[in-house]
C-alpha cells in the first residue's frame, strides 16, 4: 500500500495532456487553443454604417445642398457609387457606397423635398462608420495559443469565419457503475436494494466543472459484462471511472476485468480513510481509476485524484487553492492512514462535520471542503492549523 503523496506523484508522472485536435466550434467552449488563429480577412470585411441614417461624402456638405438617392440595406450584396451632392438612406451594418465617408443618425437629420438637412454639430468626416479592418486586418493574430475558449471568444471566432480551431478537447468520460444491488432512483427498492447515487455525483462533480463530455454505463456484477463494458468505454472514452467492485469481496469483478482488458496498474490501495481500495492504471495514454463503490469514498476519490488527473489532461486549474485553516474542535484520528474529513470553512476557521463515514453522504452534502489530516496524526486540537481543500 502506497502512501497519498506517493499516488499522486504517479498520476502526475503518467498523464500525458492530451492531444490538441481539430475541434469544431460548436464543441469548443471551454477548450483550450493550441493554435494562434490569426484572421483570414479584415473583419467588419467592408466599411459600415454604424446607425440607421443618411450617409454620404462629408466635403460635400461645403458644396450646397445633398438629393436623397436610394437606400442601402444591411446585407445589401450591390455595390454602390456614391454620386456627388447626394445621400443615400442606410442602415445599420450596411456596406458604405464608394465614395461616401460619413452617416449621420436618422434623428439628427430630415429630408425635405428630396433633400437632405442635417441638424448635428458634432459630425465629423467618417462619424458613424465602422472602417473595414478596423476590429482585425487580415493575416493579425485573432487569439493567442492558451487561451482558454469562453464565450465571448466563441461568438469572436465565429465572427471571423472560423468553424472549427485546434484545441486541446474535452475529455470523453466514461463512467461504470458496477453493482446487483443498485436501483434506479424513482423506482420502488426491492429487498437488499439501494438507490445508485454514485453517477449522479459523479456526473454533477464534471457537470460543474465543465471540462469534460459525460457517458454512464451500468454492470451488475458479473465479469464478462464487466469487461466487455469496460473494453467499450476504453475505445470511445478518454478516461475511464469505474465506481465500486474494486474491493476484494468475491462479487468485486473489476480488478480481474481490468487485468483482461489489459489495463497496466500503476497502484492499488492508497493508505487513507475513506477510499482505501482506489485503483489507478492506464491504458496507453489513457487513465482507469476503480473508485471505491461507498458513495462518500468514490466522491473523495475523484477530488483529490480524478480532477488532478483531469487538469493535466486538459492544462487547466480546476480545484481551488488549499487553504491553511485552524480546525474548531479536538478528535482522534487512527494514525498510519490520511484522513480526508468533510468540513466546513469560513474566514476564521474550519469545522469537521459529524457523518463521516464512507457510506453515507449526508454530512459531504452540506460541506464546503474537505479537511485533510496526515498519515502519522494521532488527535487534533481546537486551533490546530491543517489543510483544508475548498470543494468547487
Ligand atoms: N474485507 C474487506 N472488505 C472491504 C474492504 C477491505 O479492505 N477488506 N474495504 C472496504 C472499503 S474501505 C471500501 S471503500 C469498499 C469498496 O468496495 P468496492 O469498491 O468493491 O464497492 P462495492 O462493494 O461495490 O460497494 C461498496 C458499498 O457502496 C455501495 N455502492 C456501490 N456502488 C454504489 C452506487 N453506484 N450508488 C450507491 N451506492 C453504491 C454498495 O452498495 C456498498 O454498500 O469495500 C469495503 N470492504
Ligand atoms: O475506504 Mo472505504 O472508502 O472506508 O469505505
Amino acid at each position: 500500500m502506497i502512501g497519498v503523496q506517493e499516488a499522486k506523484e504517479i498520476i502526475r508522472a503518467r498523464i500525458e495532456p492530451l492531444a490538441a485536435r481539430e475541434v469544431r466550434l460548436d464543441d469548443a467552449w471551454g477548450c483550450m487553443l493550441a493554435e494562434d488563429c490569426a484572421a483570414d480577412g479584415d473583419f467588419p470585411p467592408f466599411d459600415q454604417a454604424a446607425v440607421d441614417g443618411y450617409a454620404f461624402r462629408f466635403a460635400d456638405i461645403a458644396s450646397g445642398a445633398l438629393r436623397l438617392a436610394g437606400a442601402v440595406a444591411a446585407g445589401s450584396r450591390l455595390p454602390r457609387v456614391l454620386e456627388a451632392q447626394t445621400a443615400v438612406r442606410i442602415f445599420t451594418g450596411a456596406p458604405m457606397p464608394a465614395q461616401a465617408d460619413t452617416v449621420v443618425m436618422q434623428e439628427l437629420a430630415k429630408v425635405a423635398d428630396g433633400q437632405l438637412v442635417i441638424d448635428d454639430r458634432q459630425l465629423q468626416q467618417r462619424g458613424n462608420v465602422r472602417p473595414q479592418g478596423s476590429d482585425i486586418q487580415e493575416g493579425t493574430v485573432a487569439m493567442q495559443q492558451g487561451t482558454v475558449l469562453s464565450p465571448a471568444a466563441i461568438g469572436f471566432l465565429a465572427g471571423i469565419g472560423r468553424s472549427a480551431v485546434v484545441a486541446v478537447p474535452r475529455p470523453r468520460v466514461c463512467i461504470i457503475v458496477t453493482g446487483n444491488e443498485l436501483a434506479k432512483p424513482g423506482q420502488p427498492l426491492q429487498h437488499g436494494q439501494v438507490y445508485e447515487s454514485n453517477s449522479y455525483a459523479l456526473r454533477a462533480a464534471l457537470q460543474q466543472l465543465q471540462v469534460a463530455e459525460v457517458v454512464v454505463r451500468y454492470v451488475g456484477d458479473d465479469l464478462s459484462q464487466t469487461t466487455e463494458q469496460l473494453d467499450e468505454a476504453l475505445q470511445s472514452a478518454d478516461v475511464v471511472l469505474v465506481s465500486g467492485g474494486i474491493s476484494v469481496g468475491d462479487y468485486d469483478y473489476v480488478n480481474r476485468a481490468l487485468k483482461q482488458c489489459e489495463v497496466e496498474k500503476q497502484f492499488y490501495k492508497v493508505r487513507q480513510k475513506p477510499g482505501k481500495p482506489l485503483y489507478f492504471g492506464t491504458k496507453g495514454q489513457k487513465p482507469v481509476f476503480g473508485l471505491p463503490g461507498n458513495p462518500a469514498s468514490v466522491l473523495v476519490c475523484f477530488y483529490e485524484y480524478v480532477v488532478p488527473a483531469l487538469e493535466l489532461l486538459t492544462q487547466r486549474r480546476l480545484m481551488p487553492e488549499p487553504l491553511q485553516l485552524a480546525i474548531a474542535s479536538q478528535g482522534q484520528k487512527k494514525p498510519g492512514l490520511t484522513h480526508f474529513l468533510k468540513g466546513y470553512f469560513n474566514e476564521n476557521d474550519v469545522q469537521v462535520l459529524s457523518a463521516q463515514e464512507s457510506y453515507r453522504l449526508r454530512s459531504f452534502a452540506v460541506s464546503n471542503c474537505l479537511v485533510c489530516l496526515p498519515e502519522a496524526m494521532e488527535s487534533f486540537n481546537q486551533g490546530m492549523v491543517v489543510q483544508v481543500q475548498p470543494l468547487p
